[in-house]
């Protein structure tokens, strides 16, 4: 899957998850992640029931406990045949190296390839008054957001969750081998929402974002099948390698 767009189904329910995917031809395979709502509400139900379809899953539950909690956790994650999960890096070195653990354990009680393990950084919500003032972490946000991904990098995670705009460094601190996969992702038109670190699919293609991941400007679109393709194109055509 090289450099993917994950359509965030952020969806109350499986059946309306599952009525969005039928919009799009039966025969096209989409990247999609499923987030806390639609897990909570559906289970692994849902997951087995959008690998069905031929969709790859990015399960995105971002786990952070104990680091024996973690483990047990991405043990069970590791059984479900997803391709990508979600740790939060602030959980710290042994967290994330439980997670790590937990999930090829799983994989391996499965026989399936184990998932790619990615650490939360700092949500694309968090903006410098937040991380200074509600987080008490002095310094910049990019600062931060590198901070986690050589945490993230030591502690044998595959990659980072950040905005686009953090890739780079990221990309220049720990090497371009290391995902950086980027939500917070909004065409020139788009509302921003919740979102506070937001770049375009052609910027984020341009400083080498691994993987977009998408929400409203796609599942709540008029069109969400139009919505996407433009998207995809946008990605496409600005990809440099
Ligand atoms: O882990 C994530 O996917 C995530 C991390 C982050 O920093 N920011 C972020 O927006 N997300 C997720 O990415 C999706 C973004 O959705 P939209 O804002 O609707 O495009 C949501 O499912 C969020 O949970």
């Amino acid at each position: 899957m090289k450099r993917p767009i994950f359509i965030a189904l952020d969806f109350p329910t499986g059946q309306a998850a599952l009525a969005f995917l039928d919009q799009f031809p039966s025969d096209q395979q989409l990247a999609v992640k499923i987030g806390m709502e639609l897990f909570y509400a559906e289970g692994p139900a849902i997951v087995k029931a959008v690998q069905a379809r031929g969709h790859a899953v990015f399960l995105d539950l971002k786990l952070h406990d104990i680091p024996n909690t973690v483990a047990s956790a991405m043990r069970v994650i590791g059984r479900l045949g997803v391709r990508y999960t979600t740790v939060h890096a602030a959980g710290g070195h042994v967290m994330l190296a439980a997670a790590k653990r937990g999930l090829l354990a799983g994989a391996n009680d499965a026989g399936l390839p184990a998932p790619k393990l990615l650490a939360i950084t700092q949500l694309t919500s968090t903006n410098q008054t937040i991380l200074n003032t509600d987080q008490q972490i002095a310094g910049t946000v990019q600062a931060s957001v590198v901070h986690y991904a050589q945490l993230a990098q030591a502690s044998d995670c595959d990659g980072v969750i950040c905005s686009a705009q953090e890739v780079a460094a990221i990309h220049q601190a720990v090497g371009t081998d290391f995902l950086g996969i980027t939500p917070g992702i909004r065409p020139a038109s788009a509302a921003a929402d919740d979102q506070q670190r937001v770049m375009t699919p052609t910027a984020a293609a341009k400083v080498g974002s691994n993987g977009l991941v998408i929400g409203r400007p796609i599942t709540q679109a008029s069109d969400p099948v139009q919505a996407y393709q433009q998207i995809l194109t946008e990605w496409s055509a600005a990809q440099h390698d």
